[in-house]
């Protein structure tokens, strides 16, 4: 069985964060495993309280499962500050991480900012170097680019800039476009990945959900372009399946075709 880690904060109500990145890689059969940087309080109608994990607890959780069940790609989800950033750089670094994928998460849906501000920076220059591909949506690939986007020569001119210090795969999502397509790049190559929009407000954690079902793409050793494929699908197939919980933005399906 192909194995992925995920490196992320949790959602107790299950849409968000290792949660749904866990239910995503077991839906994709893939055996999943998780190393967690943050307890957050959180439900689909916002964020409540975050408490980072310690340093030697990261460290630590991500010695586990290196020195024992090494993993065929990994996730990175949302990392909130510089030293837990570093921690994490120098573990993937020392263990010769492979296919990794970082979703820049820095404000929730509901608005909550969930990456300290000085730790963009620390995001761009620590962890981006080590990964094969970035899942950015519109407002974090503009905090990348440094420029507005407002449409789809805007998106590949963002990916384009933010290629100029970064040689890995950018995927620019299109969701807050009100349904717009989602971008992939490299090296000058573009291809788009059409979204077929689904009408609901049941949309919590679909970066996280998009961004687990690439890794477990790339575990189970499907190239990438193919990777991100099968997860546009596995997505719109989550969103699309109708499930309706919670008193705010509900979570995706996960198991809806189980
Ligand atoms: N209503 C929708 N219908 C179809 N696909 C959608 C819809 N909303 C989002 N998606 C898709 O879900 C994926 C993630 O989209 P989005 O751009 O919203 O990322 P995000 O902002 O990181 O997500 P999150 O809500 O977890 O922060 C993309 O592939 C996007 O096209
Ligand atoms: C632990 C964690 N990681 C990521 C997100 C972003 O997901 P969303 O933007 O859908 O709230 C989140 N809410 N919680």
């Amino acid at each position: 069985m192909n194995t992925a880690l995920t490196i992320a904060g949790t959602d107790p109500s299950g849409g968000a964060g290792m949660q749904a990145d866990l239910k995503t890689f077991t839906a994709m059969k893939v055996y999943g495993m998780c190393a967690i940087t943050a307890v957050l309080a959180q439900n689909t109608c916002g964020v409540r309280l975050i408490e980072n994990v310690s340093i030697p607890m990261v460290e630590a959780q991500l010695d586990c499962v290196f020195e024992d069940i090494f993993p065929d790609a990994v996730k990175i989800g949302m990392v909130s500050s510089i030293p837990i950033i570093e921690a994490i750089a120098g573990k993937l670094r020392q263990y010769g991480a492979k296919n990794v994928v970082l979703d820049t998460v820095m404000v929730s849906t509901s608005g909550h900012r969930l990456i300290d501000e000085d730790a963009q920076s620390a995001l761009t220059q620590k962890l981006m170097p080590l990964s094969d591909i970035i899942t950015p949506n519109l407002p974090e690939a503009e905090a990348l680019c440094g420029f507005a986007i407002t449409d789809k020569a805007s998106q590949q001119r963002a990916a384009e800039k933010i290629a100029e210090g970064y040689g890995g795969y950018i995927l620019i999502k299109g969701g807050h476009f009100d349904g717009g397509d989602d971008m992939l790049y490299k090296d000058g190559r573009v291809r788009w990945y059409p979204t077929r929009r689904v009408e609901t407000h049941n949309t919590h954690g679909t970066g996280c959900t998009l961004s687990s079902a690439i890794t477990a793409g790339l575990a189970k050793g499907l190239p990438m372009e193919e990777a991100v494929e099968r997860a546009k699908e596995y997505i719109t197939g989550a969103l699309a399946s109708g499930l309706d919980l919670g008193k705010g933005n509900g979570p995706v399906d996960h198991c809806f075709a189980l």
